[in-house]
């Protein structure tokens, strides 16, 4: 443990020592270590799953109805310490053990407890989004380097932008309709640039894009 972490050699002797078990693997491959998991867990385990579309209920049917099992469905962003984790729990989880897990997750980022039942729909909104805001970002930068702009200073320009939005949307006290309504100005930029995107189909592109990414978490739950 001198550099703060230990290396196992198999996934028996790391669950078998671990009082939380965190599963980030691919819905495709996690059936194949699901052996391995049920034989070493002990009845106070947690298992924290960020794996999409896999439900509580696909584990309690592999590791047993007891079994501690939290979804948590995470961001990339977590990387950078502002990770916006959506969680739920089994009915076997305690208060202790989900706030032990919940300290965890909050040392890199926000923690939201929601319905199970909705974290299928939340993929589209924290997990999948940031890939949005990237895409949107390079099709925007690509329109700048074609406008004559420096990459480099177009993307600082634009993400800076972007990251004091999204500050004034979480700590300003406005609503997203107040913060938008200042901006349009009758007659000017922005009203025109929303006005054609809106005519060119934007918001009817975002709703159908959620909408496959949802449906896209579904099928994984069923491989
Ligand atoms: N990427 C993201 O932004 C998000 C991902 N997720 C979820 O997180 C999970 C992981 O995604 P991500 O990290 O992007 O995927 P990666 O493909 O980057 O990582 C998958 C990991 O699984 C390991 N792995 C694969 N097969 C096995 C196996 N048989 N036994 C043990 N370990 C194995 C791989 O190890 P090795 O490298 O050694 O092969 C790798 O570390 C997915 O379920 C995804 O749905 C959720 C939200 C956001
Ligand atoms: O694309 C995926 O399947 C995963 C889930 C959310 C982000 N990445």
């Amino acid at each position: 443990m001198e550099r703060g972490y230990t290396v196992f050699k198999s996934i028996d002797d790391l669950v078998k020592r671990a009082s939380v078990v965190v599963v980030a693997i691919t819905p495709q491959v996690i059936d194949s270590i699901m052996h391995q998991i049920r034989n070493a867990l002990s009845a106070e385990t947690v298992f924290l799953s960020l794996t999409a579309g896999i439900d509580i209920k696909w584990y309690q049917e592999r590791l047993g109805k007891s079994c501690k099992v939290i979804r948590c469905m995470p961001t990339i962003t977590a990387q950078v310490g502002l990770g916006a984790f959506a969680v739920s729990r089994a009915e076997t989880v305690s208060d202790n053990d989900y706030k032990e897990v919940e300290r965890f997750l909050s040392s890199c980022g926000i923690v939201e407890e929601i319905p199970e039942s909705l974290m299928c729909e939340v993929v589209s909104i924290n997990g999948s989004a940031p890939a949005y805001f990237y895409h949107m970002t390079r099709v925007i930068l690509e329109e700048a380097v074609y406008m004559g702009f420096n990459e480099s200073s177009a993307l600082r320009l634009f993400a800076q932008t972007m990251k004091g939005s999204a500050e004034m949307l979480l700590n300003s006290g406005m609503s997203v309709e107040i913060l938008e309504d200042k901006l349009r100005l009758q007659g000017g930029t922005t009203l025109t640039a929303l006005d054609k995107m809106d005519a060119l189909g934007f918001d009817c592109c975002l709703k159908e894009g959620v909408k496959a990414c949802v449906s896209r978490c579904k099928e994984l739950g069923k491989l």
